[in-house]
């Protein structure tokens, strides 16, 4: 079976490090600019192929898109971010920062176990077995009860077609899911209420506009190929306890000079690179390598003339989180996901905020969130309150004491059909420059797991280069 490199998280040393280190004496320098998880991952990973590394981030904290703030004595999410048991890289990570499921810092379940209900008060489990894939999940969908019987029966047709959909074939990357699952007899109900649940979730989008070939890896690698791809997990403290706090100590432990409220100006094609400081002082480096693990629209206005951007033409999807804090317990398990309801998961995230009392704080995602990003709070509210009362029974008769809107209107690239094409690898046509990001060429949605892939390529080409530039060179002068 062909080794993934990209979803290992690489060994820091002996066999397996992979390409070695620089010869001894020799200390290349690295920018990585961007502290989001591609970056803190380059950062990370080429510290330990010893390079000086400095990572520059433009805002005061690490995590990028993945962090969290203060507000009163909650510490609130940007957004609710899952990760599934198939995201080997994010893992690799969240053990590299000893902030894996055995270290209490986040959750990962034993088995997929997803409870779904719609505002008729109408409910489903999509739960697997340990038998092997697909069979893992054939029980729960015979007894899915958000679908008719004709429905349920007929959605071994559609699954069995994605499992041999190519997600690397462009021609796939072309079409859109929503078409492809009506051609196999999926109905609308079908879409809305089971197969738009989790694509919606996980591509950001509309399935109808949704890349075939996206939601094809989506369901191949976390639900048709493995029985545990799926199983969920997330962060049991406030993200940036992880990918800051935790993020920030192992790299300045491994010695990388973590410089933050730092943002890049511009590089030139000879990695003359200008910074503004913290101090607002301007600074011009010239390191051996810079990776620009910063969004797509960022590293297009800082890469060099001449170089090609096709990316720039990626867009972007909005995500929205309503936080709702109540006077007693709404659900009674951690998470809940809502169908034919703009409330599409529900997480209770009281203790990770750090809320103390009887009070409990939900965070409700809304991926997609074209229609409803740009309404003011004072539309949002009753709108999410009646929502959920319809959602969860014990809402019913609880008071609100709080509630408020967090708005990522980029939080992903747009990944309709015909994206792939845009997505770059990580070598650039100027030598020593390279590119790390979610967005990037991994295979994989604009997710965490994708953002680590993207810094494991990205460290390690430029390792790849700068061994063999030396070796030339080593070769030249014998
Ligand atoms: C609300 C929301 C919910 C999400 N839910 C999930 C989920 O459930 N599961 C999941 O896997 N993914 C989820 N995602 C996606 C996930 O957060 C991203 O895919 C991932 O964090 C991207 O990481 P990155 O390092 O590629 O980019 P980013 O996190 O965007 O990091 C890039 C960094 O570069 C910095 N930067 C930009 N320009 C400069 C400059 N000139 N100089 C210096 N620094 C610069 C930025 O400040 C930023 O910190 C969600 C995203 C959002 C917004």
């Amino acid at each position: 079976m062909k080794r993934d490199r990209d979803g290992e998280w690489p060994p820091a040393s002996g066999p397996g490090a992979g390409e070695t280190g620089p010869a001894a004496g020799e200390s290349p320098h690295a920018l990585v600019v961007g502290g989001g998880l591609a970056g803190i991952t380059t950062a990370l990973i080429l510290s330990e192929r010893g390079w000086r590394v400095t990572l520059a981030e433009a805002r005061p904290r690490l995590g990028g898109r993945a962090t969290s703030y203060q507000r009163g004595e909650l510490t609130v999410d940007n957004g609710q971010h899952v990760f599934l048991r198939c995201c080997t890289a994010y893992r690799g990570l969240l053990g590299r920062l000893d902030a894996g499921p055995e270290s209490g810092l986040s959750v990962l379940q034993e088995r997929l176990d997803i409870p779904l209900r719609a505002p008729d008060g109408t409910t489903a489990r999509l739960k697997r077995t340990g038998a092997p894939a697909p069979l893992h999940l054939a029980g729960s969908l015979a007894g899915y009860g958000l679908l008719p019987l004709k429905d349920r029966a007929r959605l071994g047709r559609a699954a069995l077609a994605l499992r041999f959909t190519d997600p690397a074939d462009p021609a796939v990357d072309a079409k859109g899911f929503g078409p492809f699952l009506r051609e196999r007899g999926q109905t609308a109900s079908a879409v809305d209420r089971l197969w738009s649940v989790i694509s919606t979730a996980t591509l950001n989008i509309d399935p109808d506009a949704a890349s075939l070939a996206l939601a094809a890896k989506v369901f191949r690698t976390g639900l048709l190929e493995d029985n545990s791809g799926s199983d969920l997990g997330y962060a049991a403290v406030p993200l940036g306890e992880i990918h800051d706090t935790r993020a920030r100590a192992a790299l300045v432990k491994q010695g990388v000079d973590v410089r933050d409220a730092t943002k890049v100006l511009s590089v030139d094609a000879d990695r003359t690179v200008r910074l503004r400081t913290r101090d607002e002082g301007e600074l011009t480096l010239r390191p051996d390598a810079v990776v620009l693990a910063v969004p797509h629209d960022a590293a297009a206005g800082l890469l060099p003339d001449g170089v090609r951007r096709p990316f720039a033409a990626l867009g972007h999807s909005p995500i929205m989180n309503v936080h709702v804090r109540y006077d007693r317990p709404v659900l009674d398990g951690p998470f809940l996901a809502g169908v034919d309801s703009p409330a599409q998961w529900i997480f209770d995230r009281t203790a990770a905020a750090g809320l103390p009392g009887a009070g409990r704080y939900v965070a409700v995602t809304v991926s997609a969130a074209d229609a409803l990003i740009g309404r003011p709070v004072a539309e949002l509210r009753p709108l999410f309150e009646d929502e959920l009362k319809k959602l969860l029974p014990e809402a019913r008769g609880a008071s609100v004491e709080e509630f408020f809107v967090t708005r990522e209107k980029q939080a992903t690239f747009r990944q309709a059909s015909g994206s792939a094409a845009l997505r770059p690898g990580p070598v650039t046509a100027v030598p020593g420059l390279y590119l790390a990001g979610a967005w990037t060429a991994t295979g994989w949605p604009d997710t965490m797991e994708s953002a680590v892939r993207s810094g494991i390529s990205a460290a390690r080409a430029a390792q790849e280069h700068f061994v063999s530039v030396h070796a030339h060179r080593n070769g030249a002068r014998a």
